[in-house]
């Protein structure tokens, strides 16, 4: 009787799930047909909470039954950068993808994307989806209008070109000593890119950010120190970053408090709160320390910390408010500083981290480009140790910059620039045709289909990856690099809106870059019964299946098996 009741009640509920996705999936449908665009209807909304959570488990297990082809192509999560312009090439240059969640206008054309930029205050951004990033409060990220320009104005000199000459050096040394632990210490052949690529990113970004320098060591090896009881207290500050960066999801859930006092919870998830307050705590004392030394005159070497603080307090005729008379400046509060610089960590880490895994799989299935490239690198630097290059040598490796674009045009860590109507529709032109964008719409300006559609790239090659396409020139005398930002590409956005650490990023990448591939060529290891050819084609295919989780990235970095030597070893 129990059993029937409770059946009687699951039968019940799962009806009225099904029946209110079919009233709401209707619904934008409608909506959706009074644009005249195209529509995609889509049963599952690649966001929903409940789907963020299960489809890990669920998508791997279709993909082994049968006449699942299809379901999994549409529903893991991610497609949309997976299948790049093809979509587009099907329904056109805007579509809207409907689900029961809410309507997707997605837009592969680039004078539809520019005026939807330039309408910052109409097109916004979706704040709900951000509150992720308010740990400590509003931030860069999250806030809109004044709010968002007094962050704005900070953020703009703090990522100075001091900072990003301190990005070089460290990427320098971290490159060095990652590639020191592939060639001798790491179990060969290599199967650790996803790992040692968020290790490399976090250790120039902790540099960066609080100028101490952190050795590189592999996953594996910090766990057997930590196991050994060998504690470093150097590293705290990376890892109460790392920490959060990791545990993300159940801060959001759980909270702070609720992570450091629940008895309930295990101690793997509870140290995400700890991490937090130890976070606070390590970047209150760096800003006391800072404003104590400007208030005697002094400074601190500049990292992006001490550059915050003093942006905060300068003046607009450059000079420091140190003055007793004067009321402090302060435009950003601490907590808005601290908040900033996670910010800065979230936004900065996994993009430049998942870029790498790309890149280093693609490389190592060119040799040509690791001849090409190697070519550059040695002569813009004959012979002298790879720290002591200035940063001067990095404007000139332009054949290491082409890599990191094409890289990000075939394989862009966000995919998409997300904006919404929010609560009023909104006109768009498209062609000779206006049309109005109902209220409540997501807007996707869809990067991962601009970056490889015919009309912008051809048909010939948009699809394949090719760094020599950003190169202009025949030899190395006379070479030029394309721009970085163009109507068809644009992987760092532009405008007001453009990437406050792109520069950052693009240093950091080409270091990475620089330090390994001058004396050094990395192979895929054939799997059994492959070819060396065959063995390449398949690392392209892993760099290229991507999947979404926080963002877009490798679905299976560890199944990309790498095998280093030095270019004078056989
Ligand atoms: C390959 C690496 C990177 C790529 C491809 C990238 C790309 C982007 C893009 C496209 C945006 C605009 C997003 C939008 O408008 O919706 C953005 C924003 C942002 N990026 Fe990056 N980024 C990278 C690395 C970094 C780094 C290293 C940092 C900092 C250390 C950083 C900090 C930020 C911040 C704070 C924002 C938000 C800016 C604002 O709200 O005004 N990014 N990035």
């Amino acid at each position: 009787m129990a059993l029937s009741y409770a059946l009687a009640v699951i039968a019940t509920l799962v009806a009225a799930i099904v029946l209110w996705n079919a009233a709401t999936l209707y619904e934008n449908y409608r909506k959706a047909k009074t644009t005249g665009l195209p529509v995609k209807i889509v049963y599952i909304a690649s966001g929903a909470p409940l789907w963020m959570m299960f489809a890990p488990l669920i998508i791997p297990i279709a993909s082994y039954l049968p006449f699942t082809g299809s379901f999994v192509a549409q529903y893991r999560r991610g497609w949309e950068a997976r299948v790049r312009c093809r979509p587009h090439v099907e329904l056109g240059d805007l579509f809207i993808i409907v689900t029961p969640s809410g309507n997707w206008l997605k837009v592969a054309n680039t004078d539809v994307a520019s005026d939807i930029l330039k309408r910052k205050d109409e097109f916004g951004r979706d704040m709900e989806a951000f509150k992720v990033l308010d740990i400590y409060g509003k931030s860069l990220a999250t806030s809109e209008g004044p709010d968002w320009n007094r962050h704005r104005k900070v953020a703009a000199v703090t990522f100075t070109e001091k900072n990003n000459e301190l990005v070089w050096r460290e990427s320098l040394r971290e490159g060095s000593q990652m590639l020191e632990y592939w060639l001798h210490r790491s179990p060969q052949p290599m199967r650790t890119l996803g790992d040692d690529a968020r290790v490399f990113t976090l250790n120039v970004l902790a540099a960066a950010l609080f100028d101490k320098s952190y050795p590189f060591e592999s996953r594996e090896e910090s766990k057997l120190r930590e196991k050994s009881g060998k504690k470093d207290t150097a590293v705290g500050y990376r890892d109460s970053l790392s920490t959060i960066l990791r545990l993300i999801i159940p801060i959001l859930v759980f909270g702070e408090k609720v992570l450091r006092e629940a008895w309930w919870l295990p101690m793997s998830i509870k140290k995400a709160g700890f991490a937090v307050s130890d976070f606070r705590t390590y970047v209150t004392e760096l800003i006391n320390e800072e404003r104590a030394l400007i208030a005697q005159g002094k400074q601190n070497s500049p990292n992006l910390v001490t550059n915050l603080v003093r942006a905060c307090e300068q003046d607009d005729d450059g000079s420091m408010n140190v003055a007793s008379s004067k009321p402090r400046r302060a435009i950003l509060t601490k907590d808005e500083i601290i908040s900033d610089l996670f910010v800065f960590a979230f936004a900065g880490n996994d993009t430049t981290a998942i870029t790498l895994m790309h890149l280093l799989a693609y490389v190592s299935a060119h040799p040509d480009v690791q001849d090409w490239i190697s070519e550059e690198i040695q002569y813009h630097t004959v012979g002298s140790e790879v720290l002591s290059w200035d940063y001067d040598t990095c404007v000139k490796l332009k054949r290491c910059w082409a890599v990191v674009y094409e890289t990000l045009r075939l394989c862009h860590p966000l995919g998409q620039l997300v904006k919404t109507t929010g609560n009023t529709p909104r006109t768009l032109r498209h062609g000779d045709r206006t049309f109005s964008v109902p209220a409540k719409t997501t807007v996707e300006i869809n990067l991962a289909a601009i970056h490889t559609h015919p009309r912008y790239w051809g048909t010939e090659s948009n699809l394949t990856w090719n760094p020599k396409r950003f190169i202009a020139g025949s030899s190395l005398e006379d070479e030029t690099l394309h721009a970085d930002t163009a109507e068809q590409f644009f992987p760092w956005a532009y405008g007001r809106l453009v990437c406050p650490g792109k520069r950052f990023s693009q240093v950091e990448l080409v270091a990475v870059l620089a330090a390994c591939f001058r004396d050094h060529t990395v192979e895929p290891v054939p799997e059994k019964g492959e070819t060396i050819e065959m063995a390449r084609k398949r690392t392209v295919r892993l760099a290229e299946d991507i999947e979404m989780r926080l963002l877009n990235e490798m679905r299976q970095p560890g199944k990309v098996a790498l095998k280093w030597r030095r270019r004078d070893q056989p």
